[in-house]
Protein backbone atom coordinates (compact mmCIF):
# COMPACT_ATOMS: atom_id res chain seq x y z
CA UNK A 1 0.00 0.00 0.00
CA UNK A 2 1.27 3.21 -1.08
CA UNK A 3 1.95 6.00 1.61
CA UNK A 4 -0.87 8.24 3.13
CA UNK A 5 -1.08 11.70 1.70
CA UNK A 6 -0.22 14.24 4.04
CA UNK A 7 -3.41 15.57 5.91
CA UNK A 8 -4.94 12.17 4.96
CA UNK A 9 -6.27 12.75 1.09
CA UNK A 10 -4.86 13.44 -1.87
CA UNK A 11 -5.57 16.76 -2.93
CA UNK A 12 -5.37 15.83 -7.04
CA UNK A 13 -6.90 18.97 -8.24
CA UNK A 14 -6.91 18.05 -11.55
CA UNK A 15 -9.22 14.87 -10.41
CA UNK A 16 -11.12 16.58 -8.47
CA UNK A 17 -12.12 19.85 -11.22
CA UNK A 18 -12.26 17.07 -13.85
CA UNK A 19 -16.43 17.62 -14.32
CA UNK A 20 -16.12 21.34 -14.47
CA UNK A 21 -12.66 21.64 -16.64
CA UNK A 22 -15.25 23.24 -19.46
CA UNK A 23 -17.13 25.68 -17.98
CA UNK A 24 -13.81 27.16 -16.25
CA UNK A 25 -12.20 27.28 -19.33
CA UNK A 26 -14.55 28.94 -20.94
CA UNK A 27 -14.94 31.62 -17.52
CA UNK A 28 -11.26 32.40 -18.61
CA UNK A 29 -11.60 35.10 -21.27
CA UNK A 30 -14.38 37.22 -18.60
CA UNK A 31 -11.18 36.76 -16.09
CA UNK A 32 -8.44 39.53 -15.18
CA UNK A 33 -5.27 37.31 -15.90
CA UNK A 34 -2.00 36.97 -14.28
CA UNK A 35 1.01 35.44 -15.67
CA UNK A 36 3.05 33.21 -13.58
CA UNK A 37 6.82 33.21 -12.62
CA UNK A 38 8.64 30.38 -13.10
CA UNK A 39 8.95 29.58 -9.53
CA UNK A 40 5.09 29.99 -9.07
CA UNK A 41 4.66 27.98 -12.37
CA UNK A 42 6.64 25.18 -10.04
CA UNK A 43 4.69 25.61 -7.21
CA UNK A 44 1.32 25.56 -8.94
CA UNK A 45 2.06 22.37 -10.98
CA UNK A 46 2.38 20.69 -7.41
CA UNK A 47 -0.27 22.48 -5.33
CA UNK A 48 -2.60 20.96 -8.74
CA UNK A 49 -0.89 17.66 -8.86
CA UNK A 50 -1.54 16.79 -4.87
CA UNK A 51 2.36 16.96 -4.47
CA UNK A 52 1.77 19.74 -1.77
CA UNK A 53 -1.10 18.61 -0.24
CA UNK A 54 -2.78 19.58 2.17
CA UNK A 55 -2.53 22.78 -0.01
CA UNK A 56 -5.29 23.75 -2.37
CA UNK A 57 -4.18 27.50 -2.80
CA UNK A 58 -1.33 30.02 -2.26
CA UNK A 59 -1.03 30.83 1.73
CA UNK A 60 -3.36 33.30 2.52
CA UNK A 61 -2.12 35.71 5.67
CA UNK A 62 -2.90 33.45 8.35
CA UNK A 63 -1.64 30.24 7.00
CA UNK A 64 1.45 32.15 6.14
CA UNK A 65 2.16 33.38 9.30
CA UNK A 66 1.68 29.65 10.68
CA UNK A 67 4.16 28.58 8.54
CA UNK A 68 6.57 31.12 9.10
CA UNK A 69 6.48 31.32 12.40
CA UNK A 70 5.95 27.32 14.19
CA UNK A 71 5.85 25.17 10.43
CA UNK A 72 1.80 24.94 11.16
CA UNK A 73 -1.21 25.67 8.80
CA UNK A 74 -4.01 27.07 10.72
CA UNK A 75 -5.57 23.62 10.91
CA UNK A 76 -2.35 22.41 12.64
CA UNK A 77 -0.75 20.88 10.23
CA UNK A 78 2.83 20.24 9.52
CA UNK A 79 3.75 22.83 6.59
CA UNK A 80 7.28 24.11 6.25
CA UNK A 81 7.70 26.65 3.46
CA UNK A 82 5.87 29.47 2.54
CA UNK A 83 4.09 28.24 -1.08
CA UNK A 84 2.92 32.31 -1.60
CA UNK A 85 1.71 33.66 -4.68
CA UNK A 86 3.88 36.94 -5.03
CA UNK A 87 2.90 40.43 -6.93
CA UNK A 88 3.83 43.95 -7.13
CA UNK A 89 1.20 46.67 -7.27
CA UNK A 90 1.19 47.24 -10.90
CA UNK A 91 0.09 43.63 -11.05
CA UNK A 92 -2.75 44.30 -8.44
CA UNK A 93 -3.82 46.96 -10.01
CA UNK A 94 -3.65 45.63 -13.68
CA UNK A 95 -5.25 42.44 -12.62
CA UNK A 96 -7.32 43.75 -10.18
CA UNK A 97 -6.70 41.72 -7.34
CA UNK A 98 -8.66 41.80 -4.91
CA UNK A 99 -10.81 39.45 -2.34
CA UNK A 100 -12.98 37.40 -3.65
CA UNK A 101 -11.76 38.15 -7.23
CA UNK A 102 -11.33 35.38 -9.64
CA UNK A 103 -8.17 35.44 -11.80
CA UNK A 104 -6.48 33.24 -14.45
CA UNK A 105 -3.32 32.05 -13.94
CA UNK A 106 -1.42 31.74 -17.41
CA UNK A 107 1.94 29.48 -18.02
CA UNK A 108 4.57 31.77 -18.87
CA UNK A 109 6.06 30.17 -21.93
CA UNK A 110 2.82 29.72 -23.52
CA UNK A 111 -0.07 31.96 -21.83
CA UNK A 112 -2.55 28.95 -21.76
CA UNK A 113 -5.00 28.92 -18.93
CA UNK A 114 -3.93 26.28 -16.15
CA UNK A 115 -6.25 27.37 -12.98
CA UNK A 116 -8.60 30.32 -11.58
CA UNK A 117 -7.41 31.79 -8.27
CA UNK A 118 -10.63 32.96 -6.34
CA UNK A 119 -8.71 35.45 -4.14
CA UNK A 120 -9.10 35.61 -0.31
CA UNK A 121 -6.63 37.86 0.81
CA UNK A 122 -3.44 40.73 -0.17
CA UNK A 123 -0.70 41.17 1.84
CA UNK A 124 2.82 42.55 2.56
CA UNK A 125 5.10 39.76 4.10
CA UNK A 126 7.34 40.65 6.46
CA UNK A 127 10.29 39.47 4.16
CA UNK A 128 13.38 39.64 6.36
CA UNK A 129 11.29 37.61 9.28
CA UNK A 130 10.63 35.25 6.59
CA UNK A 131 14.01 34.87 6.01
CA UNK A 132 15.37 34.45 9.10
CA UNK A 133 12.61 32.25 10.27
CA UNK A 134 12.84 30.02 7.26
CA UNK A 135 16.05 30.00 6.17
CA UNK A 136 17.75 30.63 9.24
CA UNK A 137 19.23 34.08 8.34
CA UNK A 138 18.11 37.85 6.56
CA UNK A 139 21.25 36.96 4.13
CA UNK A 140 21.33 37.63 0.48
CA UNK A 141 24.11 34.98 -0.17
CA UNK A 142 21.33 32.38 0.38
CA UNK A 143 19.82 31.97 -2.89
CA UNK A 144 15.93 31.69 -1.57
CA UNK A 145 16.59 35.21 0.56
CA UNK A 146 17.66 37.13 -2.83
CA UNK A 147 14.92 35.72 -4.30
CA UNK A 148 13.02 36.90 -1.75
CA UNK A 149 14.22 40.94 -2.06
CA UNK A 150 15.49 40.88 -5.13
CA UNK A 151 12.85 39.36 -7.22
CA UNK A 152 9.83 38.31 -5.59
CA UNK A 153 6.71 40.77 -5.20
CA UNK A 154 6.26 43.34 -2.38
CA UNK A 155 2.77 41.29 -1.86
CA UNK A 156 1.20 37.88 -1.64
CA UNK A 157 -1.95 36.73 -2.41
CA UNK A 158 -3.65 34.07 -0.91
CA UNK A 159 -6.60 32.20 -2.18
CA UNK A 160 -7.73 28.68 -3.33
CA UNK A 161 -7.27 26.89 -7.00
CA UNK A 162 -9.61 25.24 -9.60
CA UNK A 163 -7.58 23.21 -12.10
CA UNK A 164 -8.07 23.56 -15.72
CA UNK A 165 -5.34 21.98 -17.14
CA UNK A 166 -1.16 20.86 -16.67
CA UNK A 167 1.83 22.74 -17.73
CA UNK A 168 2.63 21.25 -20.75
CA UNK A 169 6.19 19.65 -20.87
CA UNK A 170 7.67 18.81 -24.01
CA UNK A 171 11.09 16.92 -22.64
CA UNK A 172 11.11 13.48 -20.64
CA UNK A 173 7.28 13.25 -20.11
CA UNK A 174 7.22 9.65 -19.71
CA UNK A 175 9.80 10.19 -17.27
CA UNK A 176 7.14 12.50 -15.07
CA UNK A 177 4.49 11.24 -12.89
CA UNK A 178 2.25 13.30 -10.91
CA UNK A 179 1.47 11.50 -7.11
CA UNK A 180 -1.54 9.96 -8.63
CA UNK A 181 0.40 8.33 -11.39
CA UNK A 182 3.18 7.38 -8.62
CA UNK A 183 0.48 6.17 -6.54
CA UNK A 184 -1.04 3.81 -9.81
CA UNK A 185 2.65 2.71 -10.72
CA UNK A 186 3.44 1.47 -7.47
CA UNK A 187 0.50 -0.17 -7.34
CA UNK A 188 0.97 -1.93 -10.91
CA UNK A 189 4.72 -2.92 -9.69
CA UNK A 190 3.22 -4.28 -6.57
CA UNK A 191 5.65 -2.29 -4.68
CA UNK A 192 4.72 -1.45 -1.22
CA UNK A 193 8.01 -0.10 0.43
CA UNK A 194 9.63 2.43 -1.34
CA UNK A 195 12.46 4.37 -0.63
CA UNK A 196 12.79 8.25 -2.47
CA UNK A 197 16.34 9.78 -3.11
CA UNK A 198 16.18 13.10 -3.93
CA UNK A 199 19.12 15.11 -5.92
CA UNK A 200 20.15 18.07 -8.15
CA UNK A 201 23.52 16.56 -8.92
CA UNK A 202 24.41 13.75 -11.33
CA UNK A 203 24.83 10.54 -9.77
CA UNK A 204 27.84 8.37 -10.06
CA UNK A 205 28.80 5.39 -8.62
CA UNK A 206 28.23 5.92 -4.73
CA UNK A 207 24.60 7.20 -5.14
CA UNK A 208 24.20 3.55 -6.93
CA UNK A 209 25.75 2.02 -4.02
CA UNK A 210 24.11 4.00 -1.12
CA UNK A 211 20.59 3.84 -2.24
CA UNK A 212 21.00 0.06 -3.26
CA UNK A 213 22.25 0.04 0.64
CA UNK A 214 19.46 1.89 1.67
CA UNK A 215 17.18 -0.51 -0.16
CA UNK A 216 18.33 -3.53 1.70
CA UNK A 217 18.36 -2.13 4.69
CA UNK A 218 14.42 -1.42 4.81
CA UNK A 219 13.85 -4.32 2.35
CA UNK A 220 12.53 -2.01 -0.24
CA UNK A 221 12.45 -0.87 -3.91
CA UNK A 222 14.07 2.73 -5.14
CA UNK A 223 12.54 5.47 -6.18
CA UNK A 224 15.02 7.99 -8.11
CA UNK A 225 13.20 11.15 -7.97
CA UNK A 226 15.64 13.91 -9.20
CA UNK A 227 14.61 17.87 -9.18
CA UNK A 228 13.90 18.93 -12.44
CA UNK A 229 11.97 22.08 -11.36
CA UNK A 230 14.81 25.04 -10.45
CA UNK A 231 17.57 24.02 -8.85
CA UNK A 232 20.34 25.76 -7.09
CA UNK A 233 21.37 28.70 -9.40
CA UNK A 234 24.84 26.88 -11.42
CA UNK A 235 23.92 23.49 -11.13
CA UNK A 236 24.61 21.15 -14.14
CA UNK A 237 21.02 21.24 -15.95
CA UNK A 238 18.65 19.32 -16.00
CA UNK A 239 18.82 17.99 -19.48
CA UNK A 240 22.11 16.40 -18.78
CA UNK A 241 21.45 15.39 -15.66
CA UNK A 242 18.09 13.69 -16.47
CA UNK A 243 20.61 11.86 -19.57
CA UNK A 244 22.86 10.84 -16.94
CA UNK A 245 19.77 9.39 -14.41
CA UNK A 246 18.74 7.42 -17.72
CA UNK A 247 22.25 5.86 -18.32
CA UNK A 248 22.40 5.06 -14.39
CA UNK A 249 19.27 3.37 -14.03
CA UNK A 250 20.47 0.65 -16.03
CA UNK A 251 22.99 -0.04 -13.22
CA UNK A 252 20.65 -1.23 -10.39
CA UNK A 253 19.25 -5.14 -10.65
CA UNK A 254 15.79 -5.45 -12.94
CA UNK A 255 12.92 -4.12 -11.27
CA UNK A 256 14.72 -2.81 -8.42
CA UNK A 257 14.27 1.22 -8.67
CA UNK A 258 12.28 3.12 -10.64
CA UNK A 259 12.93 6.65 -12.10
CA UNK A 260 10.62 9.70 -11.88
CA UNK A 261 11.17 13.39 -12.45
CA UNK A 262 9.75 16.23 -9.87
CA UNK A 263 8.94 19.52 -11.36
CA UNK A 264 9.90 21.41 -7.93
CA UNK A 265 11.37 25.01 -7.41
CA UNK A 266 13.80 23.87 -5.04
CA UNK A 267 14.47 26.89 -1.95
CA UNK A 268 17.70 25.21 -0.56
CA UNK A 269 16.22 25.72 2.46
CA UNK A 270 18.25 23.18 4.66
CA UNK A 271 16.12 21.67 7.76
CA UNK A 272 12.85 22.99 6.81
CA UNK A 273 13.15 22.04 3.25
CA UNK A 274 13.95 18.40 4.15
CA UNK A 275 10.65 18.10 6.15
CA UNK A 276 9.28 19.41 2.70
CA UNK A 277 11.01 17.14 0.90
CA UNK A 278 10.01 14.04 2.87
CA UNK A 279 5.53 15.44 2.91
CA UNK A 280 6.65 15.67 -0.84
CA UNK A 281 7.38 12.10 -1.26
CA UNK A 282 5.36 11.11 1.47
CA UNK A 283 2.07 12.68 -1.17
CA UNK A 284 3.64 10.73 -4.31
CA UNK A 285 3.32 7.51 -2.29
CA UNK A 286 6.50 7.12 -0.83
CA UNK A 287 6.86 5.07 2.63
CA UNK A 288 10.65 5.79 3.05
CA UNK A 289 13.13 8.89 2.16
CA UNK A 290 16.57 8.98 2.22
CA UNK A 291 18.11 12.38 4.65
CA UNK A 292 21.73 13.20 3.34
CA UNK A 293 24.18 14.90 5.10
CA UNK A 294 23.86 19.04 4.44
CA UNK A 295 20.42 18.12 2.82
CA UNK A 296 19.68 20.89 0.33
CA UNK A 297 22.45 22.90 1.64
CA UNK A 298 22.53 26.79 -0.09
CA UNK A 299 26.54 26.62 0.83
CA UNK A 300 28.17 29.85 2.89
CA UNK A 301 26.78 32.69 3.94
CA UNK A 302 28.40 36.54 3.47
CA UNK A 303 31.01 35.94 6.46
CA UNK A 304 31.71 32.80 4.74
CA UNK A 305 30.46 30.12 6.84
CA UNK A 306 28.13 27.09 6.55
CA UNK A 307 24.49 27.96 6.72
CA UNK A 308 23.52 25.15 8.13
CA UNK A 309 25.25 22.29 10.13
CA UNK A 310 26.02 19.17 8.26
CA UNK A 311 23.03 17.06 10.49
CA UNK A 312 20.80 20.17 11.01
CA UNK A 313 17.82 18.44 8.53
CA UNK A 314 18.54 15.01 9.40
CA UNK A 315 17.79 16.07 13.16
CA UNK A 316 14.94 18.44 12.31
CA UNK A 317 13.16 15.74 10.27
CA UNK A 318 13.76 13.53 13.25
CA UNK A 319 11.96 15.84 15.46
CA UNK A 320 8.73 15.34 13.50
CA UNK A 321 9.00 12.25 12.31
CA UNK A 322 5.64 10.85 13.82
CA UNK A 323 3.89 13.80 11.91
CA UNK A 324 5.64 13.55 8.62
CA UNK A 325 4.93 9.99 8.35
CA UNK A 326 7.46 8.95 6.06
CA UNK A 327 10.70 6.57 7.67
CA UNK A 328 13.77 8.71 7.28
CA UNK A 329 16.61 6.64 6.18
CA UNK A 330 19.83 8.90 7.02
CA UNK A 331 22.03 9.03 4.31
CA UNK A 332 25.52 7.12 4.93
CA UNK A 333 28.53 8.81 3.16
CA UNK A 334 30.00 5.56 0.99
CA UNK A 335 33.53 5.61 0.31
CA UNK A 336 35.79 4.10 -2.09
CA UNK A 337 38.53 1.78 -0.74
CA UNK A 338 41.18 1.47 -2.96
CA UNK A 339 43.00 -1.87 -2.55
CA UNK A 340 39.63 -3.87 -1.94
CA UNK A 341 37.70 -1.77 -4.91
CA UNK A 342 34.63 -1.63 -2.91
CA UNK A 343 32.51 1.03 -1.67
CA UNK A 344 31.33 1.20 2.05
CA UNK A 345 29.46 3.32 4.12
CA UNK A 346 32.45 5.30 5.80
CA UNK A 347 32.14 5.12 8.78
CA UNK A 348 32.66 1.52 8.18
CA UNK A 349 36.26 2.34 6.57
CA UNK A 350 39.01 0.56 9.19
CA UNK A 351 41.56 2.62 10.26
CA UNK A 352 44.64 2.93 8.03
CA UNK A 353 42.47 1.63 4.59
CA UNK A 354 43.10 4.01 1.94
CA UNK A 355 40.10 5.87 1.02
CA UNK A 356 39.82 8.02 -2.96
CA UNK A 357 36.83 10.56 -3.80
CA UNK A 358 36.60 13.18 -6.55
CA UNK A 359 34.78 16.28 -5.22
CA UNK A 360 32.38 18.43 -7.80
CA UNK A 361 34.89 21.24 -8.19
CA UNK A 362 37.41 18.33 -9.67
CA UNK A 363 35.16 16.50 -11.50
CA UNK A 364 34.31 20.07 -13.41
CA UNK A 365 37.72 20.42 -13.90
CA UNK A 366 38.54 17.34 -15.44
CA UNK A 367 35.62 17.94 -17.61
CA UNK A 368 36.82 20.95 -18.85
CA UNK A 369 39.91 19.62 -19.55
CA UNK A 370 39.19 16.62 -20.31
CA UNK A 371 41.28 14.56 -18.20
CA UNK A 372 40.16 11.10 -17.64
CA UNK A 373 37.14 10.55 -14.93
CA UNK A 374 38.13 6.90 -13.48
CA UNK A 375 36.07 3.81 -13.88
CA UNK A 376 35.69 3.47 -9.90
CA UNK A 377 34.01 6.98 -9.75
CA UNK A 378 31.48 6.66 -11.97
CA UNK A 379 30.53 4.59 -15.06
CA UNK A 380 31.84 4.90 -18.84
CA UNK A 381 28.27 5.66 -19.59
CA UNK A 382 27.50 8.45 -17.21
CA UNK A 383 30.53 10.25 -18.20
CA UNK A 384 30.18 9.92 -21.95
CA UNK A 385 26.45 12.04 -21.31
CA UNK A 386 28.82 14.52 -19.11
CA UNK A 387 31.53 14.82 -21.97
CA UNK A 388 28.50 15.48 -24.40
CA UNK A 389 27.41 18.38 -21.94
CA UNK A 390 30.96 19.56 -21.14
CA UNK A 391 33.24 19.53 -24.13
CA UNK A 392 36.84 20.05 -23.35
CA UNK A 393 37.98 23.53 -24.32
CA UNK A 394 39.44 22.10 -27.56
CA UNK A 395 35.67 21.34 -28.19
CA UNK A 396 34.20 24.82 -27.39
CA UNK A 397 33.87 27.61 -29.26
CA UNK A 398 35.44 31.11 -28.42
CA UNK A 399 35.31 34.82 -29.65
CA UNK A 400 38.00 37.06 -30.64
CA UNK A 401 36.74 40.36 -30.06
CA UNK A 402 39.44 43.06 -32.41
CA UNK A 403 38.97 46.62 -31.28
CA UNK A 404 40.85 49.17 -32.83
CA UNK A 405 40.78 52.51 -34.95
CA UNK A 406 39.96 52.69 -38.66
CA UNK A 407 42.94 51.38 -40.43
CA UNK A 408 44.47 50.12 -37.88
CA UNK A 409 45.28 47.04 -39.03
CA UNK A 410 42.68 45.16 -37.54
CA UNK A 411 40.39 44.23 -40.97
CA UNK A 412 43.91 42.11 -41.91
CA UNK A 413 44.45 41.08 -38.57
CA UNK A 414 41.16 39.58 -38.85
CA UNK A 415 41.12 37.82 -41.99
CA UNK A 416 44.76 36.26 -40.70
CA UNK A 417 43.41 35.03 -38.18
CA UNK A 418 40.46 33.17 -40.05
CA UNK A 419 43.06 31.31 -42.28
CA UNK A 420 45.60 30.50 -39.61
CA UNK A 421 42.29 29.14 -37.35
CA UNK A 422 41.11 27.37 -40.54
CA UNK A 423 44.03 25.07 -40.64
CA UNK A 424 42.77 23.65 -37.54
CA UNK A 425 40.26 22.31 -38.84
CA UNK A 426 38.19 21.46 -35.25
CA UNK A 427 35.83 24.22 -35.58
CA UNK A 428 33.77 26.58 -38.18
CA UNK A 429 34.93 29.91 -38.13
CA UNK A 430 33.60 33.26 -38.53
CA UNK A 431 34.19 36.51 -39.29
CA UNK A 432 32.31 39.16 -38.52
CA UNK A 433 33.65 42.23 -40.58
CA UNK A 434 31.56 46.03 -40.44
CA UNK A 435 31.74 45.79 -44.08
CA UNK A 436 29.38 42.81 -43.75
CA UNK A 437 27.84 44.11 -40.37
CA UNK A 438 27.09 47.00 -41.64
CA UNK A 439 25.47 46.08 -44.74
CA UNK A 440 23.46 42.96 -43.09
CA UNK A 441 22.91 43.76 -39.46
CA UNK A 442 23.13 46.91 -38.30
CA UNK A 443 22.23 48.26 -42.23
CA UNK A 444 19.86 50.87 -40.62
CA UNK A 445 22.55 52.36 -38.13
CA UNK A 446 24.64 55.32 -37.91
CA UNK A 447 27.74 56.09 -35.94
CA UNK A 448 25.68 58.22 -32.48
CA UNK A 449 26.52 56.83 -29.27
CA UNK A 450 23.49 55.11 -29.01
CA UNK A 451 23.97 53.34 -33.05
CA UNK A 452 27.68 52.28 -31.77
CA UNK A 453 26.00 50.89 -28.77
CA UNK A 454 23.74 48.70 -30.77
CA UNK A 455 26.09 47.41 -33.21
CA UNK A 456 27.68 46.13 -30.93
CA UNK A 457 25.22 44.44 -28.99
CA UNK A 458 23.69 42.91 -31.83
CA UNK A 459 27.70 41.64 -32.78
CA UNK A 460 27.55 40.15 -29.41
CA UNK A 461 24.52 38.51 -29.71
CA UNK A 462 25.39 36.66 -33.01
CA UNK A 463 28.97 36.17 -31.62
CA UNK A 464 27.70 34.70 -28.67
CA UNK A 465 25.69 32.35 -30.68
CA UNK A 466 28.19 30.86 -32.20
CA UNK A 467 30.43 30.81 -29.77
CA UNK A 468 27.60 28.63 -27.97
CA UNK A 469 27.22 26.57 -31.02
CA UNK A 470 31.21 25.17 -30.56
CA UNK A 471 32.61 28.11 -33.48
CA UNK A 472 35.01 30.84 -33.59
CA UNK A 473 33.83 34.00 -33.96
CA UNK A 474 36.05 36.79 -35.19
CA UNK A 475 34.58 39.76 -34.60
CA UNK A 476 36.35 43.25 -36.01
CA UNK A 477 34.32 46.74 -34.89
CA UNK A 478 35.79 49.97 -34.09
CA UNK A 479 33.89 49.49 -30.80
CA UNK A 480 35.11 52.67 -29.13
CA UNK A 481 33.30 52.37 -26.27
CA UNK A 482 34.55 50.75 -22.89
CA UNK A 483 30.96 49.88 -21.08
CA UNK A 484 29.25 48.25 -25.09
CA UNK A 485 32.82 46.34 -24.97
CA UNK A 486 32.27 45.18 -21.73
CA UNK A 487 28.70 44.13 -22.27
CA UNK A 488 29.47 42.40 -25.00
CA UNK A 489 32.63 40.37 -22.89
CA UNK A 490 29.18 39.71 -20.56
CA UNK A 491 27.18 38.24 -23.28
CA UNK A 492 29.71 36.25 -24.62
CA UNK A 493 31.76 34.76 -21.07
CA UNK A 494 28.20 32.71 -20.86
CA UNK A 495 28.65 30.47 -24.11
CA UNK A 496 32.58 29.93 -24.21
CA UNK A 497 35.69 31.39 -24.37
CA UNK A 498 36.13 35.85 -24.58
CA UNK A 499 39.70 37.28 -25.60
CA UNK A 500 39.89 41.14 -26.28
CA UNK A 501 42.36 42.22 -28.38
CA UNK A 502 43.17 46.33 -28.91
CA UNK A 503 44.46 46.66 -31.94
CA UNK A 504 46.41 49.42 -30.54
CA UNK A 505 48.20 50.89 -34.14
CA UNK A 506 48.53 54.81 -33.48
CA UNK A 507 46.10 57.28 -34.89
CA UNK A 508 48.96 58.88 -36.61
CA UNK A 509 49.99 55.54 -38.59
CA UNK A 510 46.06 54.75 -39.23
CA UNK A 511 46.00 58.04 -41.09
CA UNK A 512 49.07 57.06 -42.96
CA UNK A 513 47.85 54.19 -43.55
CA UNK A 514 44.06 54.76 -44.72
CA UNK A 515 44.58 54.34 -48.37
CA UNK A 516 40.53 55.32 -48.95
CA UNK A 517 41.42 58.90 -47.54
CA UNK A 518 38.42 58.40 -45.34
CA UNK A 519 40.43 60.22 -42.13
CA UNK A 520 41.32 63.42 -44.49
CA UNK A 521 37.65 63.79 -45.16
CA UNK A 522 37.01 63.57 -41.87
CA UNK A 523 39.57 66.20 -40.99
CA UNK A 524 38.12 68.25 -43.28
CA UNK A 525 34.69 67.76 -41.67
CA UNK A 526 33.19 65.98 -44.60
CA UNK A 527 32.67 62.74 -42.32
CA UNK A 528 31.54 63.70 -38.85
CA UNK A 529 31.74 62.32 -35.60
CA UNK A 530 34.48 60.42 -36.44
CA UNK A 531 36.70 57.71 -34.15
CA UNK A 532 39.97 59.27 -33.07
CA UNK A 533 38.95 63.20 -34.84
CA UNK A 534 36.00 64.39 -33.48
CA UNK A 535 34.37 61.44 -31.69
CA UNK A 536 36.22 59.20 -28.84
CA UNK A 537 38.37 55.95 -28.47
CA UNK A 538 38.01 54.97 -25.07
CA UNK A 539 41.33 52.88 -24.29
CA UNK A 540 40.48 49.00 -23.18
CA UNK A 541 42.20 48.68 -19.83
CA UNK A 542 40.37 45.05 -19.79
CA UNK A 543 42.60 44.17 -22.93
CA UNK A 544 43.35 40.29 -23.03
CA UNK A 545 46.39 40.82 -25.46
CA UNK A 546 47.33 44.06 -26.75
CA UNK A 547 48.97 44.50 -30.42
CA UNK A 548 50.69 47.65 -32.40
CA UNK A 549 50.53 46.79 -36.01
CA UNK A 550 52.70 49.68 -36.33
CA UNK A 551 55.82 47.50 -34.45
CA UNK A 552 54.22 44.07 -35.22
CA UNK A 553 53.73 42.28 -38.29
CA UNK A 554 50.07 40.60 -39.32
CA UNK A 555 51.44 37.22 -38.19
CA UNK A 556 53.23 37.97 -35.47
CA UNK A 557 50.21 39.69 -34.25
CA UNK A 558 48.20 36.30 -35.11
CA UNK A 559 50.86 33.64 -32.92
CA UNK A 560 50.33 35.73 -30.16
CA UNK A 561 46.59 35.29 -30.43
CA UNK A 562 47.24 31.99 -31.25
CA UNK A 563 49.36 31.23 -28.10
CA UNK A 564 46.78 32.75 -25.95
CA UNK A 565 44.25 30.45 -27.38
CA UNK A 566 46.39 27.12 -26.65
CA UNK A 567 47.14 28.59 -23.14
CA UNK A 568 43.52 27.82 -22.24
CA UNK A 569 43.25 24.57 -24.08
CA UNK A 570 41.48 26.29 -27.34
CA UNK A 571 43.72 24.78 -29.99
CA UNK A 572 45.97 22.46 -29.83
CA UNK A 573 45.58 18.99 -27.65
CA UNK A 574 46.71 19.02 -24.26
N1 LIG B 1 31.69 58.46 -38.01
C1 LIG B 1 32.39 57.33 -38.19
N2 LIG B 1 33.19 56.86 -37.22
C2 LIG B 1 33.88 55.71 -37.39
N3 LIG B 1 33.82 54.97 -38.52
C3 LIG B 1 33.02 55.38 -39.51
C4 LIG B 1 32.28 56.58 -39.41
N4 LIG B 1 31.59 56.73 -40.54
C5 LIG B 1 31.90 55.68 -41.34
N5 LIG B 1 32.78 54.88 -40.72
C6 LIG B 1 33.29 53.61 -41.29
O1 LIG B 1 32.61 52.55 -40.65
C7 LIG B 1 33.54 51.56 -40.19
C8 LIG B 1 33.42 51.42 -38.70
O2 LIG B 1 32.22 50.81 -38.35
P1 LIG B 1 32.07 50.02 -37.01
O3 LIG B 1 30.78 49.29 -37.09
O4 LIG B 1 33.29 49.19 -36.79
O5 LIG B 1 31.99 51.18 -35.94
S1 LIG B 1 31.50 51.07 -34.42
O6 LIG B 1 32.18 49.96 -33.80
O7 LIG B 1 30.04 50.94 -34.44
O8 LIG B 1 31.90 52.36 -33.80
C9 LIG B 1 34.94 52.06 -40.46
O9 LIG B 1 35.51 51.24 -41.45
P2 LIG B 1 36.48 50.01 -41.09
O10 LIG B 1 37.42 50.46 -40.01
O11 LIG B 1 37.19 49.78 -42.38
O12 LIG B 1 35.64 48.88 -40.69
C10 LIG B 1 34.76 53.46 -40.98
O13 LIG B 1 35.47 53.72 -42.16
Amino acid sequence: MANTPHGGTLKDLYIRDADKQSSLLAEVPTLPSLVLTDRQLCDLELILNGGFSPLEGFLTQKDYDGVVADMRLTSGTLWPIPITLDVNQDTIDASKIQANARVALLDPRDYQPLAILTVEDVYRPDKSKEAINVYGADDQAHPAVNYLHSIAGEFYVGGALQAIQAPAHYDYVASRYTPSELRAHFKKLQWTRVVAFQTRNPMHRAHRELTVRAARARKAHLLIQPVVGLTKPGDIDHYTRVRVYKALMPKYPNGMAELSLLPLAMRMGGPREAVWHALIRKNHGVTHFIVGRDHAGPGKNSQGVDFYGPYDAQALVEKYKSEIGIEIVPFQMVAYCVDSDEYMPADEVPEGVKTLNISGTELRRRLRTGLPIPEWFSYPEVVKVLRQSHPPRAQQGFTIFLTGLHASGKNALARALQVSLNQEGTRSVSLLMSENVRAELSSELGFSKRDRDLNIGRQAFVAGELTRAGAAAIVAPIAPYDEARKNARKTIEKSGGFYLVHVSTPLADCEKRDHDGVYERARKGEIKDFTGIDDPYEVPSDADLTVNLSEQTISQAVHEIVLLLEKDGYVGSA
